[in-house]
């Protein structure tokens, strides 16, 4: 098969820059096919976001159904995912279809401090789809929320990655965007064996919106395409970095990341 095919369970974001429009660009940037289930639809722009309006579990189910059935995915990732219902839902179809690189990206809160996930949520994300995970892509804030420990040293995104692979996580991936390493960027992958560390240089912009969700799609094209974790971090280290740089200088807030610069540069 010439294109691989990927799945993404996600929110929208009108703004283009984040949710399932940064996944679908990235993945058609890397020349993976990608589909889309979307859990809720946000009104959105690069100052905030205005609005949040979920599906229902029935029209969630109908979407992960009918591209299951016609287009099986070689990768899934999950973004935005509301509610403990829709996790239980996700969690129970990726056990029903035997989906086994399901790529996490667990969404809490966008940039400007919105809710994107309920409180009530993360003990089901824990519970029920963190052990489903081939890999998990936890911000400093979400490493901590998810182990309920201080995510901040090096040493503290070790113990918290250790923590997140007992608790079933095949792959963590701390990302260092909140981290205070001044001139560096850490991002620390955790096998369950090794560590490794992808480190790259601060970018000084506040055009940053999605790039959690640009690095977690990129992955997960890349393990679509049958590449190691190790390599597919690598490469969407890479993506992100020309996605930060190139700036687009779209909108008055936070502006999305430049998807094409990967291939431009
Ligand atoms: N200023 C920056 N310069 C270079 N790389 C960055 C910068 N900010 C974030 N990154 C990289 O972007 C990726 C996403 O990291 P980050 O910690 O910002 O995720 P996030 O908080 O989930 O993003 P978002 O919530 O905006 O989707 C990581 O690979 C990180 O290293
Ligand atoms: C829909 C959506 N998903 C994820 C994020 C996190 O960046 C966002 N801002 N919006």
């Amino acid at each position: 098969m010439k294109y691989a095919r990927a799945l993404t369970i996600a929110g929208s974001d009108s703004g283009g820059g984040a949710g399932i429009q940064a996944d679908l660009k990235t993945f058609q940037e890397l020349g993976v096919f990608g589909m889309s289930a979307l859990t809720a639809v946000t009104a959105q722009n690069t100052l905030g976001v205005h609005g949040v309006y979920p599906m229902s579990l029935e029209a969630l189910e109908n979407q992960i159904d009918a591209v299951a059935a016609d287009l099986p995915p070689a990768a899934i990732k999950t973004g935005m995912l509301f509610n403990s219902d829709m996790i239980e839902l996700v969690a129970r179809k990726v056990k029903e279809y035997d989906w086994n690189q399901v790529v996490i990206d667990p969404v809490m809160v966008a940039k400007g401090g919105q809710s994107l996930l309920q409180e009530e949520a993360v003990e089901a994300l824990i519970e029920q789809l963190l052990p489903l995970s081939y890999v998990i892509t936890p911000n400093l804030p979400e490493a901590e929320a998810l182990v309920g420990m201080s995510v901040q040293t090096i040493e503290d995104r070790k113990l918290a990655a250790k923590k997140l692979h007992q608790k079933g996580a095949r792959h963590v991936v701390i990302k260092g965007g909140h981290g205070k390493e001044g001139d560096q960027v850490i991002d620390l992958l955790f096998d369950g064996e090794n560590f490794t560390e992808f480190e790259s240089q601060r970018i000084q912009t506040k055009h940053t919106h999605g790039t959690g969700c640009t690095y977690a799609a990129a992955i997960t094209a890349e393990i679509a395409k049958g590449k190691s974790v190790k390599d597919a971090v690598n490469t969407a280290k890479q993506f992100i970095q020309a996605a930060i740089e190139h700036t687009l200088e779209f909108g008055e807030g936070h502006g999305p990341t430049n998807h094409w610069a990967y291939n431009e540069k």
